[in-house]
């Protein structure tokens, strides 16, 4: 584990350089740049939506993985605000935007479970199990700051169309300010805990980043793969 004087000063721009072109694949892939242009078949962002309901309920779990394996009060209070920011608010948008999409909640409850949901979700609970909080953040550090990424870029290019386009309200929610917030909270949590480990450690943790960001490409992919 970390001792500090072995550490090398890693941060998450070392992880995401580790594995630079898994990641360039994550954000970049099929399904995000044709959300971006509104060339994305309804059929698939359909289909994305309703496993996301799912994955969420997984993700909210593994926050309260993260108040279970929380030290001191600080990291509790942290890993709770988190878990209660995804019941309260991400959740309660994303059955609203369903809704939306003509998808009731009865019938998000009643889904089937897509295997690289189940996949994905499990190795990331898994983590945090086998593991600590390092462990668990690194594993859950794709999500967060992949999505905040992907909204961000995709605004910024001028290939991307707002006007008219069914998944802007998508791009505006992860571009917004309360997910951009809860994902700078996040760089600036993993920079402050990588900074000590050493290098065996880090590679460990960037084992796990590695195979977070290839469930998240497939994930993309199972959206593209139901249209
Ligand atoms: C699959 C996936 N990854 C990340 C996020 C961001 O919370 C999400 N909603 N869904």
């Amino acid at each position: 584990m970390s001792t500090a004087s072995a550490a090398t000063g890693f941060s998450f721009d070392h992880l995401r350089q580790r594995h630079a072109g898994l990641w360039q694949a994550y954000i970049e892939h099929e399904f995000v740049c044709r959300l971006g242009k509104a060339s994305l078949p309804e059929a698939s962002f359909r289909h994305y939506l309703q496993q996301d309901y799912r994955f969420l309920i997984h993700f909210a779990r593994a926050w309260g993985l993260a108040v279970y394996k929380s030290p001191d009060l600080f990291e509790l209070r942290r890993a709770f605000d988190a878990l209660k920011a995804i019941v309260d608010t991400e959740l309660e948008l994303h059955v609203g935007f369903c809704r939306q999409w003509g998808i009731s909640e009865q019938a998000l409850a009643e889904l089937e479970e897509a295997r690289e949901t189940l996949a994905y979700t499990r190795f990331v609970l898994d983590c945090g199990h086998r593991g600590d909080l390092l462990d668990l953040h690194v594993a859950l550090a794709p999500c967060l700051i992949g999505y905040g990424e992907i909204a961000n870029r995709l605004l910024a290019r001028s290939t991307t169309v707002l006007e008219g386009n069914p998944y802007r309200e998508w791009i505006e929610m992860y571009a917004g300010e309360d997910f951009q917030s809860a994902m700078h909270d996040e760089l600036a949590w993993l920079d402050r805990a990588l900074a000590g480990v050493s290098r065996e450690r880090f590679e460990q943790l960037a084992a796990l980043f590695r195979d977070a960001t290839r469930l998240e490409i497939d994930f993309w992919q199972m959206g593209l793969n139901a249209a």
